[in-house]
């Protein structure tokens, strides 16, 4: 059996300038940020420690967290990688003071993403307190960039406990819990981050974000939308480093009474699984080729 994954935890994303992401993160994103210094900064959208934590310099790589229930189920995690031929890392005493967690192990995915497993992460007594209301309620999912969709599907599956709600194309919407993704993977040629999602209460919160991106020059990249999958209502923006952001609102649960009878969906790679409103994405894993193999890009 795979490992035995609670939720999605932080992303830890290297960057080309702590300032800036930092500025993006509270002014734009609507972050708090918790604690920084010359090579990182913690920041949330929710009551946990941290959500995010840059980390200064590109080199320094992307890594998405996920927790586990407990330090004794990280060390059943371990073992069932290693059973299965998946190399396994302990995180040093250093890694999991960085990443305020008691436990840590580290694994890959085929094409290379970083996957970190993580027990008795850092709680926070203070609840969120932004500088920008954005009406976040939580961190929530990422899309990863996938170079070999059906293995690393296969390896979210297997490996991590995952099951698939559903399909666009080849991409896979895959949960942890009973949100209907917490991870998406897209067809790309490499890996990494591909978008870091935080729910908004409303979408009304989406429609102001709309308008306060917008007079912040800050591209629009999708939306605002609403995914025929979750059914959650969307807007996407570009961040700093080649990182999509995405606020979503009413994402699908998939209770334990849904799960007696749900079975995943395979949504045709068109224009229509991305929107069911008729945006069109600027995201290159999102576009849908076109007859005359074009792909189409966002109309102006
Ligand atoms: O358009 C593709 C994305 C679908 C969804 C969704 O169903 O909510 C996402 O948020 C996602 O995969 O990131
Ligand atoms: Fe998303």
């Amino acid at each position: 059996m795979g490992a035995d994954l609670h939720d999605i935890r932080y992303v830890r994303i290297g960057c080309d300038d702590l300032d800036t992401s930092v500025r993006f993160a509270t002014d734009i994103l609507g972050l708090e940020l918790m604690e920084r210094d010359g090579n990182r900064a913690y920041l949330r959208g929710d009551d946990r420690d941290h959500n995010i934590c840059y980390t200064q310099g590109r080199e320094s790589g992307q890594v998405t967290g996920w927790e586990v229930a407990s330090l004794d189920a990280l060390d059943e995690a371990a073992k069932a990688f290693e059973a299965s031929g998946v190399t396994v890392r302990a995180g040093t005493s250093e890694e999991r003071e960085l990443r305020r967690v008691r436990g840590l192990i580290v694994v890959s995915d085929p094409t290379g993403n970083i996957i970190e497993l993580v027990a008795r992460p850092d709680a926070c007594g203070r609840r969120y307190f932004p500088t920008r209301d954005a009406g976040i309620l939580n961190f929530s999912h990422v899309g990863l960039h996938t170079r070999n969709p059906s293995a690393d599907e296969a390896f979210w599956v297997r490996n991590l406990g995952g099951k698939v709600s559903d399909w666009i194309g080849d991409a896979a919407l895959i949960r942890i819990n009973d949100v209907h993704h917490n991870v998406a993977l897209f067809p790309s040629t490499r890996a990494g981050i591909q978008h870091v999602n935080f729910q908004v209460e409303s979408i009304d919160d989406i429609m102001r974000s709309f308008y306060h991106l917008q007079k912040n020059n800050v591209r629009i990249v999708f939306g605002p939308g609403r995914h025929p999958t979750s059914g959650a209502r969307f807007l996407y923006f570009q961040g700093p480093d080649d990182i999509v952001y995405e606020y979503s609102t009413g994402v699908r649960l998939i209770t334990a009474e849904d799960e007696k009878t749900y079975v995943p969906r395979q949504f045709p790679k068109a224009e229509s699984s991305f929107c069911m409103w008729g945006s069109v994405p600027d995201i290159p894993e999102f576009r849908v080729p076109q007859p005359n193999g074009s792909a189409v890009a966002r109309a102006a």
